[in-house]
């Protein structure tokens, strides 16, 4: 667990060892008291290095034990930093792979500090809900001032080494024998005075103005995390390091810690942690799973179409270091596109350089711009992502079929349309996956990875490690109408458009679920995603029929309710941001900063008179039961139909793909949280009064589910043994 040895006599190293991060379990931190005991009391030791086994130093408390009982924990390790520290024999870290949370506390406990180049630093505990509790909160900011100890500790960012040297936090960066170095400064420093060491007694060096750098702090955290307690609870305890002694400073943190823990966020992140670990472990009916399936490696990969999707791809396999053969229709747009690319790829350069990689000019894959699909002929990849149209697709896939090397995967990026169509048109339906990136693709980290019909399990082992070398979360999800992600999406979407047509505004809407923690409303969303692309997506995938956009309507199709607004917009040229008017609009085409527009106020009070819509202003709450339950409701349909195998899933693609707040775990963690039985209840009384819109119907798996109470979600699977994935 932590293990003892001299080296050269005077020396003693103290190994972290359990795999596979060294996470500080209670034993370990038992163990590392222990280590830590012998040496100060040995004699023979002058110096002591602490690092961790396998390369990694440690990557903070072990999340797993966070539920036990306080009375079962070990030795606290706040403890431990301040026997670390106030010892008289000086201690040093060597820092390789991580040093994270309690991981980095440990460090700041010791005296000095080495880093390894590649080694990452930082204090995530923000990010589960949390925040750094043995004390993080007063020894960093003692250590690098407030402003940069505030940014460090209300993101959650991991920073590189050569970034942390800069930053003060680490004494020194090595290229390699990171522990040797270690133990030659531990055997310089002996006999040096460690005063100014031992950052629990130095002063924090404020500058003048550092009330209105905590405010500014607390209105970014406020924006950046809607919703969230604990950025805020992090930027008090920081605030306490500026005016409080140490102690005093540490006392606070602990309340703050104790605050957070009493409430729901921490249970919830730590939740949203675990499940995008858990979604990498795919299994197929087959029994084919990711411990069974090797991934086959990807060495060239090919993009068609650079519009949108196309051009963000190519950056994504770049940054990967893979070289990307990016291919248009016709010179105009493969002009357009390579502009696109290449000013894309300068950012992305420039800010790996910020960073501190001043290598960043060869770090990025070569991209080759080509009309010539000739040139796809070797390569071991193609992603497709031209017009949301199957007859282009199919098309196209026909083509690639006769040109591309017998063992290249060929991939889809479209947004819900049948794989297996698709497939059925090539000589290798077994080597095509549906590989959903989310827009900007090089930035979002979602990957939905489409399991058609015929797909092999290599196909999808490749895509997932594809997912992880581009830096992704790939979640395996089924063939179904715009697979789970957007199947979701478009009946939240039209929720809230149904609001509208009642007389809300969307105004409105939008902030109340902004206040609730999702990163945009509704109406922002649609038109950042632009309302001629989703009015295309419900006419392809038959939720609309586009000859009935203008006029009077019947605002039904196929007996179900829908609305012909953004058909009507769109015939305005109002695209959303593209076009400078949307729902909003924007000081210029291309514009971020969304006005309300009385236009289109005027607009819907008109179209309301002419339609003869019932008035149903609601109230917040409503709101977001009125919109968010249907995310839930067909989540669980998703589940019931096989699509997704498990709550995880869909949990992890609405935090990682649509912005929904991870302090409530995402939309099934939340609708635990609310009680399945609530949940149900609304939906049946709102469905009671809607009967023309299918999505409030309560699924079955949610009605079974909330007759057995409201089971922890982690027991759903057990309790429902007849739900099957059918991935
Ligand atoms: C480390 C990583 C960067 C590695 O990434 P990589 O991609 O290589 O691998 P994976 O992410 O797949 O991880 C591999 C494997 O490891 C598991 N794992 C990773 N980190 C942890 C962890 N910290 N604990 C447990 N397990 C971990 C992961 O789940 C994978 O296993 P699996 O089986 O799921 O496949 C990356 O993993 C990463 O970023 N990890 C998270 C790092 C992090 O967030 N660290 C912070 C942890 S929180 C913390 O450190 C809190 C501290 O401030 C200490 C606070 C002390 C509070 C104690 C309570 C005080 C109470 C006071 C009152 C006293 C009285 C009383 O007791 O009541
Ligand atoms: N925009 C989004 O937010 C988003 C998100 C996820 C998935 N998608 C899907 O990704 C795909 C692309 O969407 P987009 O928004 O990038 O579209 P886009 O209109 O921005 O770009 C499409 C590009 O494909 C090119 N193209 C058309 N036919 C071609 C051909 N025969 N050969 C080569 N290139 C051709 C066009 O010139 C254009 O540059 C669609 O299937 C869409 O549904 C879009």
């Amino acid at each position: 667990m932590a293990t003892f040895r001299h080296i050269c006599d005077s020396v003693a190293v103290i190994t972290l060892s359990n795999p596979p991060v060294n996470a500080l379990s209670s034993a370990l931190i038992q163990a590392l008291q222990k280590a830590l005991g012998e040496a100060i009391r040995d004699s023979a030791v002058e110096a002591i290095v602490i690092c961790g086994d396998k390369g990694k130093f440690c990557a903070g408390a072990d999340i797993r034990e966070f539920n036990k009982p306080s009375q079962k924990r070990g030795p606290h390790l706040l403890l431990l930093t301040d026997l670390i520290e106030s010892n008289k024999k000086p201690v040093v870290a060597a820092i390789e792979g991580v040093a994270l949370g309690g991981g980095l506390e440990l460090a700041l406990g010791c005296h000095y500090r080495v880093a390894h180049v590649q080694a990452r630093v930082g204090l995530p505990e923000v990010l589960l809900g949390i925040l750094p509790a043995a004390s993080g909160t007063q020894r960093l900011p003692r250590l690098i001032g407030i402003a940069a100890a505030l940014t460090l500790i209300t993101t959650g960012k991991y920073v590189p080494a050569r970034e942390a040297l800069k930053l003060g936090i680490v004494d020194k960066v090595v290229g390699e024998n990171t522990v040797d170095e270690a133990i030659r400064l531990a055997k310089k420093v002996i006999g040096q005075p460690l005063g100014s060491r031992q950052l629990s007694t130095l002063p924090v060096q404020c500058p003048p103005n550092v009330e209105a750098l905590l405010a500014e702090a607390m209105v970014k955290v406020k924006k950046q995390f809607r919703g969230a307690q604990s950025p805020q609870a992090c930027i008090e305890a920081v605030r306490a390091a500026v005016h409080l002694p140490y102690t005093e400073g540490i006392k606070k943190e602990q309340e703050l810690y104790q605050f957070l823990n009493a409430t729901h966020e921490p249970r919830a992140q730590q939740y949203a942690f675990f499940a995008e670990r858990e979604v990498a472990k795919w299994t197929l009916p087959s029994g084919a799973s990711w411990k069974t399936v090797s991934p086959q490696p990807i060495h060239t990969a090919a993009v068609i179409g650079l519009g949108t999707m196309g051009s963000g791809i190519v950056i994504s396999l770049a940054k990967a270091q893979i070289p990307v053969i990016a291919l248009e229709k016709d010179k105009k747009q493969l002009n357009i596109g390579s502009k696109a690319v290449i000013s894309l790829l300068d950012r992305e350069t420039l800010k790996m350089k910020q960073l501190g990689h001043t290598e960043a000019t060869n770090s990025l894959g070569p991209v080759r711009f080509t009309l010539d699909y000739g040139e796809l002929r070797d390569v071991d990849i193609v992603i497709e992502a031209v017009f949301e149209n199957m007859i282009l697709k199919k098309e196209i896939f026909r083509h690639l079929s006769g040109i591309c090397k017998p063992e290249a995967f060929l991939c889809t990026n479209t947004s819900g349309l049948d794989i297996d169509e698709i497939a059925s048109v090539t000589d290798r339906p077994q080597m095509i996956v549906g590989t959903h990136f989310y827009a900007p693709a090089h930035i979002m980290k979602l990957l939905e990875v489409v399991h058609g019909r015929y797909t092999s399990s290599i196909s999808i082992s490749t895509a997932m490690q594809l997912a992880k070398n581009l830096g992704k979360i790939g979640v395996l999800v089924g063939n179904c109408p715009l697979f789970v992600g957007n199947r979701l999406m478009v009946l939240y979407l039209q929720q809230a458009i149904f609001l509208v047509e009642e007389g809300n505004k969307l105004e409105e809407i939008d902030q109340t679920l902004e206040n609730f923690g999702l990163a945009m409303g509704p109406f922002q969303m649609m038109d950042l995603a632009g309302l001629d692309t989703l009015w295309g997506c419900h006419v392809e995938h038959g939720l609309a029929r586009p000859e009935q956009s203008s006029g009077i309507s019947t605002h039904h199709h196929s007996s179900k309710r829908y609305s012909q607004l953004l058909g009507i917009l769109c015939e305005k040229s109002r695209f959303g941001q593209k076009s400078g008017q949307g729902w909003y609009k924007y000081e210029k085409p291309g514009g971020r900063k969304a006005m309300s527009d009385p236009w289109l106020h005027n607009f819907l009070s008109e179209y309301h008179g002419v339609n003869n819509f019932k008035t149903q202003k609601i109230t917040q709450e409503k709101i977001i039961e009125w919109c968010l339950y249907v995310i839930i409701n067909e989540g669980f349909k998703v589940l019931e139909d096989g699509m997704a195998s498990g709550p995880e899933d869909i949990d992890v693609i609405y935090n990682s793909g649509y912005g929904w707040p991870k302090h409530t775990g995402g939309p099934m963690y939340y609708a635990s949280l609310v009680g399945l039985p609530v949940v149900l209840t609304k939906l049946e009384k709102y469905y009671e009064a809607n009967p023309d819109i299918p999505g409030l119907k309560p699924s079955s798996l949610l009605k079974n589910l909330a007759a057995l109470g409201n089971p922890p979600l982690k027991e759903w699977r057990a309790l429902l043994g007849s739900w099957s994935s059918k991935l």
